[in-house]
């Protein structure tokens, strides 16, 4: 069976381009077919994005927050009518599996459905004064917003950056990822098909480093949000302090799964094999460091390297598949260079660590035991499907280790004790904790991290905050 894959265009001011030089080739993971060449914004591409964003900014800061509310839900119901599309397009282009790509399309609905709740919601205050004297404070858009977002979320993460944005009332430009154009192709459509404004979003692609130093310096920008790695972030995080413009970073993480020695060794095995293969390894909250009481860890070790030499890998169209390819190359290299630090330094490999087959971009998912603490994988986000275990004989040894990492975005634990959790809750150093299942926030919780992870949230009431000024207004009823 074939499967259509959208053409990849620019979208400026309204108006799609795609007579435009290839910056890239984008490839299916999964079979390394060519699927669409991604056209590169010129220079003046980009002064039009901005001249647009610009011009719009006022007319979209203007339009009530209701209408702004309509569109998102508008575009959100269009989403699920081009289901089949947008499943096809992310399997494609990132060979995910199907029931993993629809699960992206549905969390980007309900991402908007979410904001534009919160764009009716967006309340100021009147504080108390004298008579004759008003007192008025008011949340408004920031203005004209810079998104970046990476190849591993091609619909979620635009649809996170977009939504708190425009539900916000600002104008924005997005620079989706080269590497995975065609959903943020289809999404812009949908929200143009919703009645967006033209020049109230511009979609581009191209060379990232110039496309990020143009908008981020150009005075028409007043914020800059992204997803992705520490390193481009604090990259992108210096351009904007250096024009004095806020930021929001999602960054990366390298989460610890805390198992203490009350939890069900196995039964937490099986939870963790799952959670683990789930985007190949490829998320930011990808449960990473497998923190084990010592009295369990040989049962638990048995069970995670079973399920996890059991899971079905393959291409993401195939019914039963599982978990499918990395997304590209640097991610098998990234994954057996890893690996072969681990061995070397004296960890076991109980399951996995090789390349699987020689076509597209398959690894095994990998169990990996007694991993010392000076690898490099024990510190460096592996982003593919590496499980690394480690034993510990406290809960102290355990914490410390979780928080011995430059990083906090997300983390995990399992225990029965009321005692444990509660301490953990209070000393893990992450943004997102997860107790007792490996479920991540929906769309009405706050979604960021600590330390090198970034800062600011997404989503829950604080989602709008980070594209809103808060201004004060005092008006007497009179000239004295
Ligand atoms: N937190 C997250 O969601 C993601 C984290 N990563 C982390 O980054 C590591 C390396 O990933 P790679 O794709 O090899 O490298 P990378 O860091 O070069 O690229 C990651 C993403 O950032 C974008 N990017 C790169 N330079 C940029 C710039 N100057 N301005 C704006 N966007 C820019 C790219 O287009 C890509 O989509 C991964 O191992 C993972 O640890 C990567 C993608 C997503
Ligand atoms: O990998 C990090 C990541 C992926 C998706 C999202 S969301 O869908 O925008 O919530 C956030 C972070």
């Amino acid at each position: 069976m074939s499967y259509s894959y959208p053409r990849i265009g620019l979208l400026i001011d309204g108006e799609w381009i795609h007579d435009r030089d290839a910056c890239l080739q984008v490839v299916n993971p999964s079979n390394e077919e060519i699927l669409a060449d991604v056209p590169k914004a010129t220079a003046a591409d980009l002064q039009r994005a901005l001249a647009a964003a610009d011009r719009a900014r006022r007319i979209w800061r203007d339009t009530a927050p209701e209408a702004r509310a309509r569109v998102l839900r508008q575009a959100s119901a269009l989403l699920r009518e081009r289901m089949d599309a947008f499943c096809q397009t992310i399997s494609l282009e990132l060979g995910k599996p199907l029931s993993d790509a629809r699960y992206e399309v549905e969390r980007a609905c309900a991402i908007m459905e979410w904001d534009a709740g919160e764009a009716v919601r967006l309340y100021g205050r009147i504080n108390p004064s004298a008579p004759g004297m008003l007192q008025l404070v008011l949340r408004q858009p920031i203005g004209p917003v810079a998104a970046f977002t990476p190849w591993n979320a091609p619909l979620s993460s635009p649809a996170r950056k977009l939504s708190g944005a425009l539900a916000a009332g600002c104008s924005v430009i997005l620079k989706a990822a080269e590497e995975t154009p065609g959903a943020a192709c289809l999404y812009a459509q949908c929200l143009m098909d919703a009645g967006l404004p033209s020049g109230v979003l511009s979609l581009v692609f191209g060379d990232p480093n110039e496309i990020s130093e143009a908008l981020i310096t150009s005075p028409v920008i007043r914020m800059v949000t992204f997803t992705g790695s520490v390193n481009v972030g604090k990259r992108l995080t210096q351009l904007a302090a250096a024009q004095m413009k806020p930021v929001l970073m999602e960054l990366g993480g390298h989460a610890p799964v805390l198992v203490a020695e009350d939890a069900d060794p196995v039964q937490v095995a099986r939870m963790s094999a799952a959670a683990k293969v789930r985007m190949a390894g490829q998320i930011c909250v990808s449960p990473t460091r497998f923190i084990v009481h010592e009295r369990i860890y040989d049962a638990f070790l048995v069970a995670f390297a079973k399920a996890v030499g059991e899971v079905r890998v393959g291409d993401g169209f195939e019914s039963g598949v599982q978990m499918g390819p990395v997304a590209n190359p640097r991610r098998l290299a990234a994954a057996q260079a890893l690996v072969e630090d681990a061995r070397r330094r004296g960890a076991r490999v109980l399951t996995g660590g090789h390349r699987l087959g020689e076509k597209g971009y398959f690894y095994a998912p990998t169990v990996i035991a007694d991993v010392p603490r000076e690898a490099l994988v024990m510190s460096e986000e592996p982003f593919c499907p590496l499980a690394l275990c480690v034993s510990v004989a406290s809960l102290r040894e355990g914490i410390d280790l979780a928080n011995s990492v430059s990083v906090g975005l997300a983390g995990y634990a399992f225990t029965n004790s009321l005692s444990t959790a509660e301490q953990i809750g209070r000393e893990i150093e992450c943004g997102i904790l997860s107790i007792n299942h490996f479920g991540g926030p929906a769309p009405d919780m706050p979604f960021g991290g600590l330390k090198d992870s970034g800062f600011g949230r997404e989503g829950g009431s604080e989602s709008l905050e980070s594209y809103t000024v808060t201004r004060m207004v005092s008006q007497k009823a009179f000239i004295a």
